[in-house]
């Protein structure tokens, strides 16, 4: 069967969709019945309107985070709107459980108003312990996340940007490294300046990379000073150069960074930039150069892809499961900048370490070992949990937005790992 046929498929049978609602509550008897339904049910209601916080201890609001999308950018697919994302937020949920046992509800909201985005969001949020916004196009995503952020008392976070970001931070330190280049030497070419181009720029100067040592390219081409049809984000980015094309800007340059659509990196293009080069083509599904096209041409690259199927996946997948885990653990009021970087130098760590047995189970065999080969951690890494939920969280204690901090470290380090021994079959 093709991938098409598979996918339809796994999708289709044996029931349509990825998700279901499970009680967690026994509701058999009439006793059970008058419990969790009237009578019994107004006692909580009261409480939680004497004493809101205690909505956590009453309902399911502090372990669920509704995943919100108006399809405007979905993966690499373009605009297909609201309807078309319910596969991919489904999918980010089955995500957040299998890897953090967070509960979601995917919500598809069919607008491309930002403003009406934000009022749909924010009067749902009450229902939330979280809000992940997922594949809302840029530049409208700045302002949706940032309003958001701002409205609700609870963590929003655009994963597009954040999360996208924090991995290809963890790359990037461990790329770097191996490559024996500097974070502050390294000259980085972005093709793609959205949601994602955008957050992994801002979050490479964060980790060291040299502003001036950065240029960013869009459907037109290099982001420069002479251009007056660009928004507020991408001005930011403009440079005084005389380049005006992606295959100029990457001649001689240590990194690519791809978030914008499969197949606009060419083999000549990978040849022209410098030694040991460096390429992130993160566009989702087909990268923007096909793995092994890169590397018959570079056998000296380090190079990674948004996908499962090859070397080295730089996706969000590693990290928007496990930073809401730590997030929500200390109800954060929000995911603060030093909890993203927490999360990248988490991953980074981690991916140095030796990799065990389970792992290459997960795998189909393959041993993995800190190299060009293996420079951020798999999903499939029970550890993964332990690393980052615990940066996060202890991030957040420190950066004072935990509203119930965190005191036993060791303690939360082995809950997390009892709490996921389930879906690794431990
Ligand atoms: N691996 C991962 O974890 C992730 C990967 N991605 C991938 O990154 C890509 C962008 O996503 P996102 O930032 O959310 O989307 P946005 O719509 O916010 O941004 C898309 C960007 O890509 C640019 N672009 C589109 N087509 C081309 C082209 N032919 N040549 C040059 N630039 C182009 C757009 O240019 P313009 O501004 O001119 O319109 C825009 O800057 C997608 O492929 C997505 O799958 C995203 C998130 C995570
Ligand atoms: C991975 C992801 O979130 C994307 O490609 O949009
Ligand atoms: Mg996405």
């Amino acid at each position: 069967m093709s991938l098409k046929e598979r996918a339809l498929a796994y999708h289709k049978d044996p029931v349509p969709g990825k998700l279901a609602v499970r009680p967690t509550k026994p509701c058999d008897t009439a006793e059970e019945l008058s419990l969790a339904y009237t009578p019994g049910v107004a006692e909580p209601v009261r409480e939680i309107a004497r004493l809101p916080e205690e909505v956590y201890d009453y309902t399911a609001k502090g372990n669920l985070v509704a995943v919100v999308s108006n399809g405007t950018a979905i993966l690499g697919l373009g605009n297909l709107g609201a309807l078309a994302s319910k596969p991919v937020m489904e999918g980010k949920a089955v995500l957040f459980k299998r890897f953090a046992d967070i509960d979601v509800f995917d919500i598809e909201v069919d607008t491309t108003d930002p403003d009406e985005f934000i009022r749909t969001v924010k009067l749902i949020s009450p229902t939330f312990g979280g809000i992940n916004l997922e594949d809302i196009k840029a530049p409208e995503c700045f302002h949706i996340e940032q309003r958001l952020i701002e409205e609700c008392d609870i963590p929003v976070f655009h994963d597009d940007q954040h999360g996208t970001a924090i991995i290809a931070t963890a790359g990037l330190i461990n790329a770097c490294e191996l490559a024996g280049k500097r974070l502050e030497d390294v000259r980085v070419v972005f093709n793609g300046a959205g949601a994602a181009g955008i957050a992994c720029a801002r979050m490479f100067i964060a980790a060291g990379v040299k502003k001036e040592h950065i240029v960013m390219c869009d459907r037109k081409g290099v982001i420069h000073r002479g251009r007056d049809d660009l928004s507020p984000e991408k001005t930011a980015f403009a440079v005084d150069t005389p380049l005006r094309t992606l295959s100029e800007a990457l001649k001689g340059a240590d990194v690519f960074v791809g978030l914008s659509v499969g197949g606009v990196l060419s083999q000549e293009m990978v040849r022209s930039m410098a030694k040991s080069p460096i390429i992130f083509a993160m566009a989702n599904p087909d990268p923007e150069i096909p793995y092994p096209e890169a590397k018959a041409v570079r056998p000296d690259l380090i190079m990674a892809t948004g996908r499962s199927d090859f070397p080295n996946q730089i996706n969000n997948v590693l990290g928007f499961p496990f930073i809401f885990r730590g997030a929500l653990d200390v109800r954060a009021s929000r995911i603060t900048e030093g909890m993203k970087m927490a999360a990248a130098r988490a991953l980074a760590e981690l991916a140095r370490e030796p990799v065990p047995e389970e792992v290459s189970r997960a795998y189909g065999g393959v041993r993995f070992a800190f190299g060009p080969e293996y420079i951020v951690p798999k999903p499939f890494d029970p550890r993964v949990i332990a690393y980052e939920s615990v940066a996060v969280a202890r991030a957040a204690c420190e950066e004072g937005v935990a509203r119930r901090p965190i005191t036993d470290w060791d303690g939360y380090r082995d809950s997390l790992l009892r709490r996921v021994a389930r879906y690794w079959g431990t």
